[in-house]
């Protein structure tokens, strides 16, 4: 079969876009939902989960370690186990599972053994493994710092003081305390590094073990404390995700007309929840009511100067945007992205580049200017905001093709389908 023969032809906007658009629920809140529930005191409910390849590689992780989850209806329910091996896990390519479970699979007994697709075994996971072994596990990766390991546990972690570099990714500290306060000592993290990004991962980390009842002291700049002691969710509820509005809104942003996301939430940690800042600087109206969160196109798209250290996996979508700007972007903060899904940089500059585009890599992200762009093969290495990016594109420039729509069910099955709700 030829290669355009799988690939997904963009559906482009004739007219502006008019759609109200009901997000499945966030794919990192529901990780973080699945491992404390797994450690908890009792058996308790993940309301309103995301379905999707990552949460099911954790769900499916978590069911090898012995612990249960369980369908009930929409919501899973968690019946919480010690962990026990022998064990294999399967990471697929999914940050949170490769990072969140190492720490919960030391609590175990017995033997569990992580790998995951060849991309995985290029993702950084050195620095977790290094402060695991200083927590007191026996870790086995045959001095690679990367996939494929084992962790040999004994039933139990001592726990205590780290020191550990988390610049290249926010999740391993994010891993260590989801599992902390089940460490004899519990986990005090200390970042010695350049800056850790997506500090909003780490605050919805902090946030969601207080509300399951655990201690967590931030009171020192990159220092977290988890106190030992039990979990107790009572049940957690999970939000639309808010990063894959991004592509839904920059549609309105690109085509004018409307979009609006049901159950914006008014508090929230979500990095997503910037969509509201950088969409309006880019010339988007955002207004919440009761009905959600609604941007409307104003016919300008305008190009920006961020700094998205913090909320680097919305750079894809504003990447797209900025390549259909009237005047030039320049986006930085995001070196780390160069071991995403994919090297997001050198992947988003070579692809609006081979549309027509003026893109550019800098160091630590990308600059883009306006140049027009045309028909070609967008391709997504098997990346779901590169997948999503192309998309957005396609809605502005007509015979835009996405090669691989369907490594969207990373985090966002049936794309397809709620994109064509947005470009009828
Ligand atoms: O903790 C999380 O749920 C995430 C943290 C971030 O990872 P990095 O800090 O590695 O970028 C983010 O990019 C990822 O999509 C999800
Ligand atoms: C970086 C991302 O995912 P992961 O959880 O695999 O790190 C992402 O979703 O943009």
């Amino acid at each position: 079969m030829p290669e355009s023969a799988q690939h997904w032809p963009a559906p482009t906007a004739r007219t502006p876009v008019d759609a109200t658009v009901e997000l499945p629920g966030s794919k990192s809140m529901t990780n973080r939902a699945l491992v404390l529930a797994a450690s908890a005191s009792a058996p308790a409910t993940v309301r309103r989960p995301l379905r999707s390849r990552d949460t099911g590689l954790m769900a499916a992780g978590l069911r090898s370690l012995g612990i249960g989850v369980e369908d009930s209806g929409a919501d899973w329910r968690v019946v919480p186990a010690r962990p026990r091996g022998p064990a294999r896990v399967d990471v697929g390519n999914a940050g949170t599972v490769m990072r969140f479970l190492p720490p919960l699979a030391a609590l175990a007994e017995g033997e569990v053994a992580f790998d995951g697709d060849s991309r995985a075994r290029e993702r950084p996971v050195g620095p977790l493994l290094e402060a695991l072994r200083a927590l007191g596990a026996d870790v086995e990766d045959a001095g690679r710092g990367a996939l494929p390991l084992r962790i040999r546990g004994s039933g139990g972690l001592r726990g205590g003081t780290v020191r550990l570099d988390a610049s290249s990714s926010s999740q391993f500290v994010s891993a260590l305390l989801l599992s902390g306060a089940r460490f004899e000592r519990g986990v005090e993290v200390r970042h010695e590094g350049p800056p850790v990004p997506s500090r909003p991962h780490l605050d919805m980390t902090v946030e969601m073990l207080r509300a399951a009842g655990v201690s967590v002291d931030t009171s020192e700049p990159d220092v977290w404390r988890v106190a030992p002691g039990p979990i107790e969710t009572g049940g957690i509820a999970v939000e639309p995700d808010l990063s894959n509005a991004a592509p839904f809104l920059a549609a309105a942003l690109v085509a004018g007309g409307r979009v609006t996301v049901p159950g914006w939430p008014e508090h929230t940690t979500q990095p997503g929840d910037a969509l509201r800042d950088l969409f309006s600087r880019m010339g988007g109206e955002v207004s919440a009511g009761s009905a959600g969160l609604t941007l409307r196109g104003t016919g300008e798209v305008r190009g920006i100067t961020a700094d998205l250290r913090e909320v680097g996996e919305l750079t894809p979508t504003i990447a797209a945007v900025a390549a259909l700007a009237s005047t030039p972007s320049r986006l930085t903060g995001v070196a780390h992205l160069r071991r995403h899904e994919t090297d997001r940089i050198a992947a988003l500059v070579r692809e609006i580049n081979a549309l027509g585009g003026d893109a550019e890599e800098l160091s630590d992200g990308l600059a883009v200017r306006p140049r027009p762009l045309h028909a070609g093969v967008f391709h997504s290495y098997d990346d779901h905001r590169m997948a999503t990016s192309g998309a957005v594109l396609g809605l502005a420039v007509e015979g835009v093709e996405v090669d691989d729509i369907a490594t969207t069910a990373k985090t966002l099955p049936g794309f397809p389908e709620l994109w064509a709700e947005v470009a009828k």
